[in-house]
């Protein structure tokens, strides 16, 4: 047999490392198994204690159980040489061997911030970084970065090209990866900012914020468990295939107890998935539609009774609108109206009282005519229609007929009638911040009985029990609050929005990410103001992202100057990686145009390993879909739903269409061809939009 080459001997030590970290990790995972079977074992002892103390183990070990089937993938990712010839291990958790000494660091650990910090000009005491590729448990790379060449030792092997332009080449595919071996410095930095206000991370497109946004959660979970897990970490992203794209990161990193909600379903009990049309969304979305609701809350339901006409001895006793009105007022002062039921009666039956003049009903008294009031079946068939209990979804349903009569002073004529025109029968995205505000609004009418959850809860299973905890905690309006909220794509929230999310985050600490240029909010500045209401008081804390890991240059360099189309001082980032493929752009006679788009699709297709997107305005998918060749690794998207994501080659169909349908326009142009990392091509019946690009 040959000689090993330097690569392959090292490879092999690596390997042995790496299998011993192995064997450590299927030691925990025996230990957390038998800690399940036994606590499952306990649960038949029989007393009330041992069902607790079952419930408690078997939660505890079932965590670390998936934490550690998790983190089984690439667990072992780094080396670090120190200058004292000291060789520390990173991985996704951290693993000690029998005698309780680490063998390898969870990379959220101090000790290994300076796997990401280090660089040539500050090495800060590292010799060698190496990344360690695998799959599942077998090394199959190394990547190597010498940062302090005089303190290398002669016998120091340096290997490969750059973890991080190895892995920028990848073939994508449908989800997004942890990038943990290939932090950047300054992503690092953002990753372990301070866990206490907020955090604003910003940057252009592929520049790494979502991924960074992510392992800070992870951070977060692991710099300050308690706080975190107990109080939840709430992450929001813009739609659902953009959640099932990020769902797999956090739980490679070992976390698996943070809460993923597209912005459509941060709402308790309700999900809505499609967005309202464009016109529609800018005035659903409007902090003025946040007083239109306030009002509509206060105001009498429409069919609500006008008037109250009761018999009580001598006396005919009537309450007249302005009277009902002075009363709903003064028990609104101090009340929402779902919790307001029982002064509101008060208060009629004190107004009534004022108006007996009869002897005989003044004789008997005030407790009396109470008394008497109770059970008049008149009284309280007015009661139940002038005080009902409010369903927040109902008076949703209401709004568009009440703008004329609250709101004409917010919405102009031509507003509301957009509003009524496009008001839809079931909430979408846009009116689930509108449904959450009226909750608030309305108050939590009165919920189930603590009884009818007491006696089976202590024999469900852990899974079951959790689950029924989170629907109980759903009838609540008070404890909907987070320890740490994440915003990813925050560039996009409405006003509105931001009032639903500052709910969710009156205690937290946040994180947000966007970039202003690729917002289909129609004034970002708008946006920007909700959320520093949000945010209230807290210290915040900003950083930029600089590069784009993304596109190729070529792609970026055109995709900017859009950008600059799009608004006055875009925040550009540079690219790193040169394919030498230019995008391209056809345009085509408008009967040409789906033949075409089929044709460079299924060419695509044939040039990339990975995903392929066609992106084309709303009203064209449905015939692109229809002809569109069948293939798992292509997609055929609305230019809203692309944000987020990447694919290896993007077909864009209809450009000018994209700029012409919302008045973001050109920003949502700017997301389009911001999501390929290889190939771009457009395909077009006019050259508008080019044009205007080149000027
Ligand atoms: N340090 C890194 N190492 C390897 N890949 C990285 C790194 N940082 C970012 N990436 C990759 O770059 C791509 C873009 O990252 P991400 O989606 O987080 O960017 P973004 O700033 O959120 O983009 P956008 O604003 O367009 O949504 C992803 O494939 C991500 O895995």
């Amino acid at each position: 047999m040959s000689n090993p080459s330097p690569d392959e001997r090292e490879l092999a030590h690596e390997q042995a490392y790496v299998d011993t970290v192995y064997e450590r990790l299927e030691e925990s995972t025996k230990v957390a198994r038998s800690l399940v079977a036994e606590g499952m074992a306990r649960g038949h002892i029989g007393h009330e204690g041992g069902l607790v103390e079952r419930d408690a183990m078997v939660y505890q070990a079932s965590r670390r159980l998936s934490a550690l089937h998790a983190a089984h993938d690439g667990l072992v990712f780094g080396r670090l040489d120190l200058d004292g010839g000291e060789a520390r291990y990173i991985g996704r958790i951290g693993v000690r061997d029998a005698d309780r000494e680490i063998i390898l660091v969870d990379w959220r650990a101090p000790a290994a911030s300076v796997f990401y910090q280090a660089t040539a000009q500050d090495p800060a005491g590292v010799v060698r970084r190496r990344v360690l590729r695998c799959r599942g448990d077998r090394v199959i790379g190394i990547e190597d970065e010498l940062l302090d060449a005089d303190a290398a030792p002669d016998d120091m092997v340096v290997i490969g090209e750059g973890a991080l332009l190895a892995s920028l080449s990848r073939a994508r595919d449908s989800s997004m990866h942890s990038v943990v071996a290939t932090i950047q410095k300054e992503q690092d930095e953002a990753i372990r900012a301070p866990s206490r206000g907020a955090v604003i991370i910003g940057g252009g497109p592929g520049t790494g914020k979502t991924v960074v946004a992510l392992h800070r959660a992870a951070y977060l979970l692991y710099t300050d468990r308690r706080r975190f897990e107990s109080g939840g970490v709430l992450v929001v992203g813009p739609s659902g295939v953009f959640m099932n794209y990020i769902e797999r990161v956090l739980p490679s990193l070992g976390e698996t107890s943070v809460v993923l909600r597209s912005i459509g379903e941060v709402v308790d009990g309700i999900r809505a998935t499609e967005h309202a049309s464009p016109e529609a969304a800018a005035l659903l979305g409007a902090s003025q539609m946040a007083t239109a609701l306030a009002r509509i809350a206060k105001a009498p339901q429409p069919g609500s009774p006008q008037r109250l006409d009761l018999f009580y001895r001598d006396d005919r006793l009537v309450l007249e609108a302005s009277d009902l009105a002075r009363i709903r007022k003064r028990v609104l002062s101090n009340g929402l109206p779902n919790t307001t039921l029982s002064s509101a009666r008060e208060e009629l039956v004190k107004a009534l009282w004022d108006k007996v003049t009869g002897d005989r009903a003044l004789d008997r008294g005030e407790e009396a005519f109470g008394d008497h009031l109770d059970g008049d079946e008149a009284f309280e068939d007015f009661v139940e229609s002038w005080w009902p209990e409010l369903d927040p979804v109902d008076v949703w349903r209401t709004v568009p007929s009440r703008l004329g009569e609250v709101a004409s002073d917010l919405f102009t004529s031509f507003e509301q009638q957009v509003l009524r025109r496009e008001w839809a029968d079931e909430p979408t995205i846009e009116d689930i911040p509108l449904i959450d505000e009226l909750r608030h609004l309305l108050g939590e009418a009165p919920v189930r009985t603590e009884d009818d959850w007491a006696s089976p809860k202590q024999l469900m299973s852990f899974e079951q029990r959790e689950r029924e905890d989170r629907i109980q905690a759903t009838g609540s309006i008070d404890d909907e609050g987070f320890a740490h909220v994440l915003v990813d794509e925050a560039q996009d929230l409405s006003p509105m929005q931001w009032r639903m999310l500052g709910r969710r985050g009156r205690t937290a600490s946040w994180t947000i990410v966007g970039d202003e240029a690729q917002s289909s909010w129609p004034v970002p500045a708008e946006s920007a103001a909700a959320r520093d209401e949000a945010l209230g008081t807290l210290a915040v804390h900003r950083f930029r992202l600089s590069t784009n890991y993304r596109n190729s240059a070529e792609i970026y360099e055109f995709a900017a100057q859009v950008a600059r189309h799009a608004i006055a001082h875009p925040d550009l980032a540079d690219a790193v990686r040169r394919t030498g493929l230019d995008p391209r752009h056809e345009v085509v006679a408008p009967d040409e145009l789906l033949d075409r788009a089929v044709a460079e699709t299924t060419a695509m297709l044939g040039q990339v390993d990975g995903t392929v997107a066609v992106v084309a305005p709303s009203g064209r998918l449905d015939r692109l879909r229809a002809v569109m060749p069948q293939d798992e690794r292509l997609r055929v998207l609305d230019p809203l739903d692309t944000k987020g994501l990447e694919f290896d080659g993007v077909v864009l169909v209809d450009a000018d269409g994209v700029v012409t349908e919302a008045a973001a326009g050109w920003r949502t142009l700017y997301v389009v061809l911001t999501r390929a990392t290889q190939r771009l091509v457009t395909v077009g019946t006019s050259r508008t939009w080019l044009d205007r690009v080149a000027e």
